[in-house]
């Protein structure tokens, strides 16, 4: 198996509260999916931050595509960032100033790189919004908005996406829209997905799902379906 994020024996403490995470040791492999779960404050956003070199652990070792995180400074951890990563978030997080397509283009800009904008065009496509690409994110449903969040993410041909509740302000239907194209870049693109849900539906999408309580992982499951996912959160809770 190769490791495209890898996290050991990861510590983060916040000043004035509980350890978010304690000694987190945890591989994803390239090319597949996975949810990761756990009550309110269990680490999940924790554990996404310092895998995505948005935050830095307190101890411990973040590794992407085999590089050591914790030795890069900025602005070379920005660019390793912006050239393996895509992000997508609950709250979309687009410019309503800008027009879908220039939304989607927006990371490459910020870069400094040139946009690939044949590989923009097939990702909008992709998504199911071509056609789209002069109205603004304001006038599109919320589905209709994570999938340009989507494209966005995929349009820097990410080696990994790490996703924070994706589905978490969307209805059952637009939901699962986003859940299958995120099942089709990590099957047609290969490209790895790290996704945040408290949704066992959501997680059954995915090849693993990784439970977390306290700041520890504390049970796997391989192939997750939706009700071996909810029985596990429901013994996680219980603990
Ligand atoms: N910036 C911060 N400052 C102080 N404490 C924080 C900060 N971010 C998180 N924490 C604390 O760290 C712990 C883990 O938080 P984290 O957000 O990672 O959990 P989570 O599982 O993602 O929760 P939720 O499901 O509610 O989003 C919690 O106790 C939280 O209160």
């Amino acid at each position: 198996m190769t490791s495209i994020v890898e996290l050991v024996a990861v510590s983060k403490h916040y000043p004035g509260g509980p350890t978010a995470l304690d000694n987190v040791s945890v591989a994803f492999a390239a090319g597949t999916f996975a949810a990761v779960m756990g009550p309110s404050g269990s680490g999940k956003s924790t554990l996404l931050h310092c895998a995505a070199a948005l935050d830095r652990p307190d101890s411990g070792q973040v590794l992407l595509a085999g590089q050591d995180l914790a030795g890069l400074r900025e602005p070379r951890l920005t660019e390793a960032r912006r050239r393996r990563v895509g992000f997508v978030f609950q709250q979309y997080n687009l410019m309503d100033s800008l027009s879908v397509w220039h939304n989607v283009l927006l990371p490459q800009r910020l870069a400094g790189a040139r946009p690939d904008k044949g590989w923009a065009r097939e990702v909008l496509r992709r998504v199911g919004l071509a056609g789209r690409e002069d109205e603004r994110p304001a006038r599109l449903s919320g589905g209709q908005r994570q999938r340009v969040a989507l494209a966005r993410a995929l349009a820097g041909r990410p080696e990994v996406i790490f996703a924070d509740e994706p589905t978490g302000a969307l209805d059952l239907a637009s939901g699962r829209e986003v859940l299958a194209l995120l099942r089709e870049a990590v099957d047609d693109l290969g490209t790895t997905v790290v996704m945040v849900t408290h949704d066992p539906a959501a997680a059954g999408w995915a090849d693993r799902a990784v439970f977390l309580a306290d700041g520890r992982i504390v049970a796997e499951l391989a192939a997750p379906t939706a009700e071996l996912v909810a029985a596990h959160m429901t013994a996680v809770i219980a603990r």
